[in-house]
C-alpha cells in the first residue's frame, strides 16, 4: 500500500485532524437534517450518519435503509458538508455511490469477514468509482493481519483514498470501555504503514460519552490523523448508542478544548536527546548480549550436570525483585514483566543450543 493519496476533501483543511460526526443512526428526516444543521453551524464538515446498522441480535433498529440515502442527499444540499455511511454489502455500495455518499467506512463485522471485504472491494471496482474515500474499522477481534488484508483488499480494487478508523476491540466481560483501545495495534498499523490515514473513533471505544474527550485527546496526542465522533440531535432519544452520543453542542465544546499536536514541526532539536537515546539502546543491547554469554555458560554448566535448562524458582525470584525495582525506578509493572519474560525465553533458547550443540 505504497501510492496512497491523502483523504482530503476541497474546503477541509489538511493540516487539521480530519472530524466526522452525526448520529449513529439516521433515524428521521429531521433528525438527520436538524443534527446536520446543528454540526454545520459548529464548523463541522463531513455528516456521518449509519443506514445500514449490523445489530447484534435480531429485532434492534437495523437502520431505516436506502430512504436514508435520500436524507444525506438533502443534508449536502441544504448544509454543503460531505457525507459518510457504513456499507457491507455489494448493494449497499451501490445505492451509497448512487446517492453521492462521499466517503464510505466498513464496519468492525464486516472487516472481520474476508468474504464481505472481497465483495465490497470487488464491487467498487466494478463501479469504477475509485476516487470514494473509503475507511476500514479494525476488526471486532484484535488482529492486525486481518485489519491488514481487509485494507489490502480495498487497495487492490484501485482505492487510494484509503484509511482506517480504529474502533477498539470486543471483549468479554464489563470494563471501563465497551470496545478496549489496545493502542498498540493502531500504533504496529501507523508504523507498518506510515501514509495510512488513522482515524479514532472514541465514541466505539469508551462507549459511554464521558470518555470522549479523554480518548479524542489520546488520539491527538498520539499522533493518529482524525476523530469519527457519533452526535445527535437529542442523544438520550437516540435508536441506537443512546449512552454514547453527544449533542453537536457538546461536540463542539470537546473538539474546541482538544490539543492538536503539530505533525511538521521539524525534530533538529531533538537532534542531541536521540543520540543520547542511540547511545542508551547501544548500551542495553551491549548488556544483554553480556547477560546472553553468562547465560550460555551456566547452560554449558546444567548440560555438564544434566540439570534441567529451566528454573521455575530462579525466574519467579528474578521476576519478583526486578518487577519491584523496576516499578520503583517507574517503570510499569506489565513493562517489566513482559521484557523480562522476553529475555528469559532468549536466554532460555540459547542454553538449549548449547545443550544440542555436540561440537562443545
Ligand atoms: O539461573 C539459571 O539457572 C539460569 O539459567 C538463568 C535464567 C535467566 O536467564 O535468568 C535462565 C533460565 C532459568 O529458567 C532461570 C534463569
Amino acid at each position: 500500500m505504497e501510492d496512497l493519496q491523502p483523504i482530503i476533501f476541497k474546503g477541509i483543511d489538511p493540516d487539521r485532524p480530519l472530524v466526522i460526526a452525526g448520529p449513529c443512526s439516521a433515524e428521521t428526516e429531521e433528525q438527520v437534517l436538524s443534527t446536520a444543521a446543528e454540526l454545520a453551524a459548529n464548523g463541522i464538515k463531513i455528516f456521518r450518519a449509519g443506514i445500514w446498522k449490523p445489530r447484534t441480535k435480531p429485532g434492534g433498529f437495523e437502520g431505516v435503509g436506502a430512504p436514508g440515502l435520500e436524507w444525506l442527499k438533502k443534508v449536502k444540499e441544504t448544509t454543503g458538508m460531505y457525507t459518510a455511511t457504513e456499507v457491507a454489502t455489494r448493494q449497499h455500495v451501490n445505492d451509497a455511490l448512487a446517492a453521492g455518499v462521499d466517503l464510505l467506512w466498513i464496519g468492525a463485522r464486516t472487516s472481520a469477514n474476508p468474504f464481505a471485504m472481497q465483495e465490497i472491494a470487488d464491487t467498487l471496482q466494478e463501479s469504477g468509482r475509485t476516487d470514494v474515500a473509503v475507511l476500514v474499522k479494525n476488526p471486532v477481534n484484535p488482529d492486525l493481519e486481518l485489519w491488514i488484508g481487509a485494507l489490502q483488499r480495498i487497495y487492490n480494487a484501485g482505492i487510494r483514498r484509503l484509511g482506517a478508523i480504529h474502533r477498539g476491540f470486543s471483549t468479554y466481560g464489563k470494563h471501563l470501555y465497551r470496545n478496549m483501545p489496545q493502542w498498540h495495534i493502531p500504533t504496529e498499523l501507523r508504523l507498518r504503514f506510515p501514509s495510512l490515514p488513522i482515524i479514532v473513533d472514541p465514541s466505539h471505544i469508551g462507549g459511554k460519552r464521558e470518555l470522549i474527550a479523554p480518548l479524542s485527546q489520546q488520539s491527538l496526542d498520539m499522533g493518529f490523523n482524525g476523530l469519527i465522533i457519533e452526535s445527535h440531535c437529542d442523544p438520550d432519544k437516540a435508536w441506537s448508542d443512546a449512552s454514547q452520543q453527544v449533542t453537536p453542542e457538546i461536540l463542539n465544546f470537546i473538539l474546541n478544548t482538544l490539543v492538536v499536536r503539530d505533525s511538521r514541526q521539524s525534530t533538529e532539536n531533538l537532534t542531541l536527546l536521540r543520540q543520547q537515546i542511540d547511545q542508551i539502546d547501544n548500551d542495553l543491547l551491549e548488556t544483554l548480549a553480556k547477560r546472553m554469554r553468562v547465560s550460555r555458560e551456566i547452560g554449558q554448566y546444567k548440560k555438564e550436570h544434566r540439570m534441567p535448562v529451566v528454573q521455575a524458582n530462579r525466574y519467579n525470584d528474578i521476576i519478583r525483585t526486578r518487577v519491584t525495582l523496576g516499578q520503583e525506578m517507574g517503570m510499569d509493572e506489565n513493562f517489566m514483566r513482559t521484557i523480562l519474560l522476553a529475555i528469559h525465553d532468549e536466554s532460555v533458547r540459547q542454553q538449549i543450543e548449547v545443550l544440542n550443540d555436540r561440537a562443545r
